[in-house]
């Protein structure tokens, strides 16, 4: 339906629902990570622009966090270079960071912004690299099977974690109305450059930041039970026996972990929510609608 056939009554309400949140969230900072699986079309990443330029244009500060994953993983195809994850995390050899950089900080971040611009935003389009601003180690993994008594520590390459984060940059760009667009690679003293899952860079940058909201953007309506319910309000005990009989897995691993962090980090509240719903940005910022999967330090 275009906006000229819908009834203005209908408009100026929905406007003036809105009206408690942008007061609640004006001056705030919303860090959004926009995950590759839902960067699937065209008018959902548009979408997604929009939402986020009107975030701006209502006094709220939106950073963005982008993953890639599956971008990554189709120029690895293409190149028969494997793709190997291990507890969600992709195991990156040198060959693979260099595939890395060039799709997150190249391809996917710069189509990003330019949505955003086209969109009638200023973003500008950083990685962890520009002003070193976030600094990184490497992460090992701790991997156990049921069949193994122990867990044991794999090195899984060039995949970092995330050691500190300078918000200085970031803050001097919002300050000046830009909307911040992050890759996350890390880089450590000595100049290496590490794969850092987006949902571990989003989380810590909500926490550096003082971040009111994190909104996680998945491909999935939230963090599901076996029964495919989507689960909200857990508590940390939950999320640790849903992670042990195998319901959580893969890459909802190191989101709910963040989520969790971010939360008891300072975050006012973590929301796991369906990026395949258009203007699912708006919808869990602006309405009641409850999309997805809500988690607070009282859970
Ligand atoms: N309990 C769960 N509830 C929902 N999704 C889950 C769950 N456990 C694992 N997943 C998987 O996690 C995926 C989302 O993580 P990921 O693929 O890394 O997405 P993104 O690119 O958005 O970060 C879902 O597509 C789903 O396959
Ligand atoms: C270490 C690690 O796994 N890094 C991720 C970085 C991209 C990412 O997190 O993308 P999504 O949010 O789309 O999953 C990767 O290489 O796929």
């Amino acid at each position: 339906m275009s906006s000229t056939s819908r009834d203005p009554q209908v408009v100026v309400e929905v406007l003036s629902e809105a009206l408690p949140y942008i007061q609640q969230f004006s001056g705030k900072t919303v860090v959004v990570k926009y995950g590759g699986n839902a960067m699937t079309e065209d008018t959902l990443i548009d979408s997604f622009a929009r939402n986020i330029v009107l975030m701006k244009e209502v006094g709220i500060n939106p950073v963005v966090v982008h993953g890639g994953g599956p971008q990554i993983g189709s120029l690895l195809e293409k190149l028969n270079i494997e793709s190997r994850f291990v507890n969600g995390m992709r195991v990156t050899d040198s060959q693979t960071m260099d595939v890395v950089e060039m799709v997150l900080g190249g391809l996917v971040n710069k189509s990003i912004v330019n949505l955003i611009n086209q969109s009638g935003g200023k973003a500008i389009g950083l990685t962890g690299k520009d002003g070193a601003q976030i600094r990184a180690r490497q992460l090992k993994v701790e991997h156990q099977s049921p069949e193994m008594t122990a867990p044991e520590i794999i090195d899984i390459g060039h995949v970092g974690e995330v050691e500190s984060i300078s918000t200085d940059l970031i803050e001097m760009l919002a300050a000046r109305d830009f909307i911040p667009v992050i890759a996350p690679i890390g880089v450590d003293g000595e100049g290496n450059s590490y794969n850092i899952n987006a949902d571990l860079v989003a989380g810590k940058l909500a926490e550096a930041l003082n971040a009111e909201k994190l909104m996680l953007l998945t491909n999935v309506a939230g963090l599901m039970n076996s029964e495919g319910e989507v689960l909200t309000g857990l508590s940390t005990t939950q999320v640790d026996s849903l992670i042990a009989d195998g319901t959580i897995y893969g890459g909802m691993l190191p989101k709910i972990r963040c989520a969790l962090d971010a939360v008891k980090g300072g975050v006012n509240s973590a929301h796991i929510i369906d990026g395949r719903v258009p203007h699912a940005v708006l919808l869990e910022i602006f309405t009641n609608a409850g999309v997805g999967t809500l988690i607070t330090d009282a859970g």
